[in-house]
């Protein structure tokens, strides 16, 4: 099995629309995902995978590069970008929040 999941958590997965200055939905409807980090065990890489929950439409696929700042701007809307976006998870609750956060937090140190 290459990729393992290290966590899962429940969101609303969110981009940042610069132009408009607001976070939009990412996937074609507002609602809940099963958002998950993906390790590759094989080439120690992770990556930020998000499904919805209704549809399982993939709204999130990214990879969690070295030195990425991991912003917890509230105890359950935390944020991050990449060289072409702004990523914003919106947790149903905080204990997923905080248990996403810490799996991100030891991938990040582990790079
Ligand atoms: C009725 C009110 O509606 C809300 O509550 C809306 C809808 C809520 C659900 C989706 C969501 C929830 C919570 C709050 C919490 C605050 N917040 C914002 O957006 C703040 C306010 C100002 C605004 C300005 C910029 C913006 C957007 C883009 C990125 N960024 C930065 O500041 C980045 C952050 C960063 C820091 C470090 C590392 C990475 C990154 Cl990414 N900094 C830089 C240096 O990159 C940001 O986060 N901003 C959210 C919000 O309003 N909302």
């Amino acid at each position: 099995m290459s990729e393992v999941p290290i966590v899962t958590g429940r969101a609303n997965v969110m981009v940042y629309d610069e132009t408009n200055r607001k976070w939009i939905p990412s996937g074609a409807t507002q609602g809940l995902s099963k958002v998950q980090i993906y390790q590759h065990t094989q080439n120690h890489t992770f990556r930020v995978v998000g499904r919805k929950l209704q549809d399982h439409e993939v709204v999130i696929n990214c990879a969690i590069m070295k030195g990425l700042k991991y912003n917890q701007a509230t105890p359950t809307f935390h944020q991050w970008r990449d060289n072409r976006q702004v990523y914003g998870l919106n947790f149903a609750n905080r204990e997923d929040a905080e248990g996403f956060a810490q799996a991100m937090l030891t991938a990040l140190d582990s790079l």
